[in-house]
Order: C-alpha cells, then structure tokens, then sequence
C-alpha cells in the first residue's frame, strides 16, 4: 500500500516511513492512495474473529511492508485482555471492546477505554508502542517523539513507549486545564525517555508547535522527529479496527447496519469510523458530538470551517475535547473535494494563515449527504444532565466527553434509521474527571486499584510559553 499527501507531495512512500515520518514534507496528512474495499465474503469472515486477528485482517490492507508474521505477533501482544483489562464487571474484557448496552440492542456504549490510561488513545497507542519498537530495531534507528496533548493522547503516549530505549517523548499539554488525574497520570512518570512539558497556552497552541516543529524539515531530520498524534496516520488506522468490531457486536449478520455517535476534538477518532464506512461497513449514520467548542458541529450544519482563536477556545468539564482547530478534518476534506490535493492546500493556506474556508453553496458540500455524516454539540449543563440521567435510569457511570456522546446521539437519534442500534464510543472513563462527576451524582466515580492515589506522587513537568524555539533548544539540549 502506498500512501499520498493530502497537499500533493509527489512522493508515495510505504507504511513504515510514515510511521516514523508523521506529517508529509508539504505540510499535509497521508492517507491510503485509495481505501481497500472489502468484500461481502471477508466481512463474513471477519465476524467472528478475535480482537488481535480482525487488528491484523485490516491493518493487513494498510501495512503491506512488514511480514504478515510480524505483523500477527505485534497484534497478538498488543490486543490482549491483560492490557485492556478495566471492562465493567460483567462485560468480557476478552472481547478489548465489549458493547455495554444501555437499552439492549438498541443504545449502547463501546467501550474503547480498558486500557492502561482509561481513554480510547490506548487502543491505538500500544499499537504504535509496539510498532515503533519493532521498525526502529529492524532499521537500527531511534526517534524522538513531539506530541501535543489535552489531557489523553500524552499519558497513553508515554505509558505505550516509557521505558523504550530507542524512542524519547516530549510531550506538551495546555497548563492548567487538563485534570488533576490526567496531570497526575504524565507527570508522575520518572522514566528518562520522557519529557513533559506544560505550555501556558491551550491544546491548540501545542498542537501548533508540534506542526511547526514538523514541517521544519532540516531540524524534523537532524533530530529525529516523530509524531504520536493522529496527524500520523497508524493512529488511525489502529481506529478502524473498532469500528468493526463493534459492528459485529451490535449486529447479527451482515445484511444489518449500525450507526456510531463519536465525542470529537480532532477528528481522528470519527475520521477511522468515516474510512471504514468507505472500506464498505455497514454504518447508516456517524453522529459528531461536540462540547462547547463546537468548530466542527458548525461545519457540518453551515459548510463553513472557521477555527477559533485561543481566546475564543472555551476551557470546559470535558477538557480533552478542548479543541478549536481539528488536525484530521483534513483528511475529510481531501475525501469530501473528491480528493483534490491542490483545492486542499488551499483550503488549508488560509486556514493556517489564521483564516477560515466556506464551501455552503459549493458543489462539494451539496455533497456531504453521502459521508452519512450529521453533528450535534453540548454544553456542561447538558454533559452533567446526561452523566445523572445515565447513572440513575440505567445504573451506568459515564465520563463528561462519553456524556457528550450520549447527549448528541439523543437529540440526533432522529436521523438513525429505525431499528438500527446506536452505539455511542466510550472515549473515557469517569475516573478521569471526578470533579464533573461529583459534582452530577454526589459521589466519587470508581478506580482502578493501581491508579489509587496517583495525584499525590511527585511530579515532574517544564513549565513553557508557547515558542517554537523554546521547544525546539529544550529538545537539542536533552538527545
Ligand atoms: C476522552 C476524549 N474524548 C474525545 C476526544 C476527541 O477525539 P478526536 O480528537 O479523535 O476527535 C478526545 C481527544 O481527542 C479524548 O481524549
Ligand atoms: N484529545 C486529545 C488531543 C490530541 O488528539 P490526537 O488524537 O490527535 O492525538 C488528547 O487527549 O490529547
């Protein structure tokens, strides 16, 4: 499989360099030069395979340069039950994403987060981990990773490659506005490959400097950087993976179809869901939920894609969706344009030039039926109504950016067909945001035994404005 730049860089290069490469020399995001179709006689198939080999069925069309046995023991030690191992007491952790149902075969959460951090990030990230580890190896390379985060991507980061001697992280996360669990969870950790770095800024700001830092090719080769966010293409890749599996859960054969409600910040985790409705899965509708910072629920009602400043980004109880400039609406776009890299590097000219694009009365956006794709958004108000509604008429505790879904997927469930199940992804888990939750249900949600008392461990964090070369001196100054 060869992969293209969403701006048309006339390279085509393999799975592995883009691994290791993240963003393309052009500044755009790579992406498959067409999605595989999948035949009717291998979704059969697929039905009833285990986690690990359905990872390896379909990672299998997007990583052609490692050998299928490789390959299969990467899948095999990534997706175990041991790893995903935080199911809800009578869901099968062995399954890695079991279906909770809240009305059975009707709604139902599909739990992403049983993982080591308890958000969706891990089922892509161990992947990555092991990835990484196997290419470098087999090159002889090593690589220092910039990342930024709001509040998920940088533990299950570091928790994926901590302790990994050819791979470094530098980490930056919007100081302040992450929760306390989630700062505790980066910044507790003492392993010398990794840095966490807390910019006086907000998640925008971080991820700007992760692209910047990217795109400045000589410092991107001298030093060896890499990327772990969703701008690299195996994250998402690693996504689709659930999409099906889900489907599979929620269905009994392949003639059914299912719709998805998908909490979204950067558009990476509904982007997986979008390709694998084009490799052919059954999804009759995908639903974008958004919190406060409703960038992406604007275009989709309106055409219009207009990311907000970082004084216009709001700071809200579902922080990790805190999200005004969505890296991997991109890739959307490319495939919405009917895959025009120029109209791309347009588009995207002004939008980083601080801009905005409007495509409301284009031929394209008349379009945006076919991606099956509506939105919806949500406030606290609305967040912690729903995490109360959930607990008391079904007994489930949800976190803030899954109550988002949850909230979005009622007030759209208009425009799922009937009898098709809705499933709504689990990004996190309550844990993670005891404040929101104490303060919908008057109690403190469950944890992990492992995970108790993480806050009060010593923590270790640099303290940054938001300056490139800020970044840039505190990453030649440690490889
Ligand atoms: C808990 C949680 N929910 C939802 C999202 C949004 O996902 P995406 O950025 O892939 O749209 C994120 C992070 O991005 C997250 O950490
Ligand atoms: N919500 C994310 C933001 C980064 O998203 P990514 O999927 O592009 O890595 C986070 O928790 O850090």
């Amino acid at each position: 499989m060869k992969y293209l730049s969403t701006r048309g860089h006339a390279a085509r290069p393999e799975f592995c360099d883009i691994l290791l490469g993240g963003l393309a020399p052009d500044g755009g995001l790579y992406l498959p030069e067409s999605y595989p179709r999948i035949s009717r006689a291998e979704l059969d198939a697929w039905r009833s395979l285990s986690y690990a080999d359905l990872a390896l069925a379909i990672l299998s069309k997007f990583i052609t340069d490692i050998p299928a046995a490789d390959l299969k023991a990467i899948c095999d030690k990534t997706y175990t039950a041991e790893i995903y191992r935080f199911a809800r007491p009578g869901d099968d952790a062995a399954e890695i994403t079991p279906v909770h149902w809240l009305e059975a075969g009707k709604l139902g959460l599909l739990e992403l987060s049983n993982g080591p951090t308890l958000a969706f990030k891990d089922m892509a990230m161990q992947l990555l981990g092991n990835l990484f580890e196997y290419v470098l190896e087999r090159r002889g390379e090593t690589i220092n990773i910039l990342g930024a985060t709001s509040g998920d991507t940088g533990s299950a980061a570091e928790y994926a490659m901590r302790g990994k001697h050819a791979v470094r992280v530098f980490m930056l996360s919007p100081h302040g506005k992450m929760s306390a669990f989630q700062r505790a969870q980066m910044y507790s950790l003492q392993d010398e490959n990794i840095y966490n770095i807390a910019v006086t800024g907000m998640f925008d700001d971080a991820q700007d400097i992760v692209k910047a830092v990217s795109n400045d090719a000589a410092f991107k080769a001298k030093y060896k950087i890499g990327a772990v966010n969703s701008i690299n293409w195996a994250r998402v890749a690693a996504q689709i993976v659930y999409y099906f599996k889900g489907y599979f859960a929620a269905t009994r054969s392949n003639d059914e179809q299912v719709a998805f409600c998908v909490p979204s910040g950067n558009f990476g985790n509904i982007c997986a869901g979008h390709i694998a409705r084009q490799m052919g899965l059954p999804i009759a509708r995908l639903i974008l939920a958004t919190n406060e910072n409703d960038v992406l629920d604007e275009f989709f009602r309106t055409g219009v894609y207009r990311p907000r400043k970082a004084a216009e980004t709001h700071v809200t109880s579902s922080p990790s969706m805190d999200i005004s400039k969505a890296s991997n609406f991109e890739r959307f776009v490319f495939d919405l344009v009917g895959r025009d890299s120029k109209r791309v590097a347009e588009l995207w000219k002004a939008v980083d030039a601080g801009g905005a694009f409007d495509l409301s009365g284009s031929a394209d956006f008349a379009r945006i039926g076919d991606f099956a794709l509506v939105s919806g958004c949500s406030s606290h108000a609305g967040r912690v109504a729903t995490i109360r509604k959930v607990f008391e008429q079904y007994g489930t505790m949800i976190d803030t950016h899954t109550a988002d879904g949850v909230k979005v997927a009622w007030d759209c469930a208009g425009s799922v067909p009937a009898g098709v199940p809705l499933l709504v992804l689990e990004t996190a888990l309550p844990a993670k945001f005891a404040e929101t939750i104490r303060e919908a249900l008057g109690r403190e949600p469950e944890r992990p035994a492992e995970l108790e008392g993480i806050e009060n461990l010593p923590q270790r964090v640099e303290l940054m404005a938001p300056d490139v070369e800020a970044v840039k001196r505190f990453i030649v100054e440690r490889v």
